[in-house]
């Protein structure tokens, strides 16, 4: 085996690589750019391997596409996350048009009927500083690091160019105990938070005492009204900055006269509360245990809006709810066969689905065609600049 590969790079593919040919053989390439040619490091390799897997480490022939990395630590051989940050921003678009594209083609023999747009602002901050969650581990000299990709080695962090500026400077400022577990929090209108293995951290600091404080405020402000939220610190929230608000928005542009809704996967209440809030009754589904605390919570003056802690496809079997219209925003590996026969009995005439996996949604796309669901419309979203994440809203009404 060599370790170094020329190779003519071709389209893109889901995961942030692209694909190369060599001999015969299938190999993803990351850190490259479809048309480029490249010299590039096999990084998985085995001899009966169906495909390997390579960096580009010399650029021979350099797409126009190409930009200097907004992100060297995220580079060949560096760490996760980062792994388009070498593309323009407006190819990073096209980039995963491509990969949505391809995605319903393969999976739901349809075309992908939308585009990608960027979240307000990104433009404006060239892709950068919108996280307002990021997890880092500690390296052994207590300094923020990352895992390299695909590897248990961890690489200090010179910077993190994705997260919001004020948590950059914490997160890289600090000192923790070596090989702990770090997440930091960049609250609308609050200063920055660590939480170091579990335990809240203030000025530097494990906060040991009983009261410590555990939850954020959020607030989240459409052309539809303004909400505001309590989030425990380590519970789920939409990373990006501008991503409460676009999707909020979009859920509720698309929900038409729906007097009676199922938010499933529904969080801390993100989509339950903005949409009770003006009447609909909204049933929402959750099973996490502290996002269903924190929904409750967030949903204790609507009196519309009924949480419920459990596993979506068992509510739905146990109870045979029915509503005129379901919103869904399952996690990565999306809703799947046997959730949506069930979803399919709830008799709504329209979904919402939010999804940030293309593929998944693509495939539960065909899966709800079988139970007489059409895609409507879809729109990508490029709510994870810099990486090859994508989040796309669709709405498919029942035929
Ligand atoms: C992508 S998050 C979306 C949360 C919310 N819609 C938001 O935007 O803030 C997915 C949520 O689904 C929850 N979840 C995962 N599997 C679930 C299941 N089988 N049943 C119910 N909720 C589930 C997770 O705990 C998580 O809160």
């Amino acid at each position: 085996m060599r370790d170094l590969l020329t190779l003519e790079i071709g389209a893109v593919a889901h995961g942030g690589h692209c694909v190369a040919r060599h001999e015969g053989r299938v190999v993803f390439v990351r850190h490259t750019l479809p048309g480029e040619v490249v010299r590039a490091r096999l990084t998985e390799a085995g001899d009966d391997a169906r495909l390997w897997r390579a960096d580009a480490v010399e650029i021979l022939e350099a797409s126009p596409d190409r930009v200097a990395s907004a992100w060297p630590d995220a580079g060949p051989g560096g760490v996760g996350g980062g792994e388009l940050a070498h593309v323009s921003l407006p190819a990073q678009r096209r980039w995963k048009h491509d990969v949505l594209r391809e995605a319903f083609t393969r999976f739901a023999d349809m075309d992908f009927p939308g585009e990608v747009a960027a979240a307000p602002g990104d433009d404006e901050r060239g892709g950068l500083g919108y996280r307002t969650r990021v997890t880092v581990v500690a390296g052994p000299d207590g300094r923020a690091a990352m895992h390299v990709h695909r590897s248990r080695a961890v690489k200090a962090l010179d910077s993190l160019p994705i997260a919001a500026p004020a948590l950059e400077e914490l997160v890289l400022g600090t000192r923790f105990p070596a090989a702990s577990h770090i997440q930091g929090v960049a609250p609308a209108g609050e200063e920055p938070r660590l939480v170091v293995d579990g335990t809240p951290w203030k000025g530097g600091r494990p906060d040991r005492r009983d009261n410590a404080p555990r939850r954020v405020r959020e607030s989240v402000t459409t052309p539809q009204g303004e909400w505001s939220f309590q989030v425990d610190v380590e519970g789920f929230w939409q990373v990006h900055r501008a991503a409460p608000a676009v999707l909020v928005d979009a859920v509720l542009s698309r929900i038409g006269d729906a007097e009676t809704v199922l938010d499933l996967y529904a969080g801390a209440g993100l989509f339950t509360v903005p949409l009770a809030s003006s009447g609909r009754s909204v049933t929402s589904v959750e099973s996490d245990a502290r996002a269903s605390r924190d929904a409750r919570r967030n949903a204790h003056d609507v009196p519309s809006a009924s949480i419920v802690h459990a596993d979506t496809r068992a509510f739905l079997d146990a109870t045979g709810v029915t509503a005129d219209a379901v919103v869904l925003d399952p996690p990565r590996s999306g809703a799947g066969g046997k959730t949506i026969d069930v979803l399919a009995k709830v008799g709504a005439s329209r979904l919402i689905y939010v999804a940030c996996d293309p593929v998944a949604l693509a495939r539960d796309t065909a899966l709800l065609a079988a139970h007489g669901y059409v895609l409507e419309e879809a729109q990508g979203l490029d709510l994870f600049p810099m990486t090859h994440h994508i989040e796309t809203v669709a709405t498919f009404v029942r035929s």
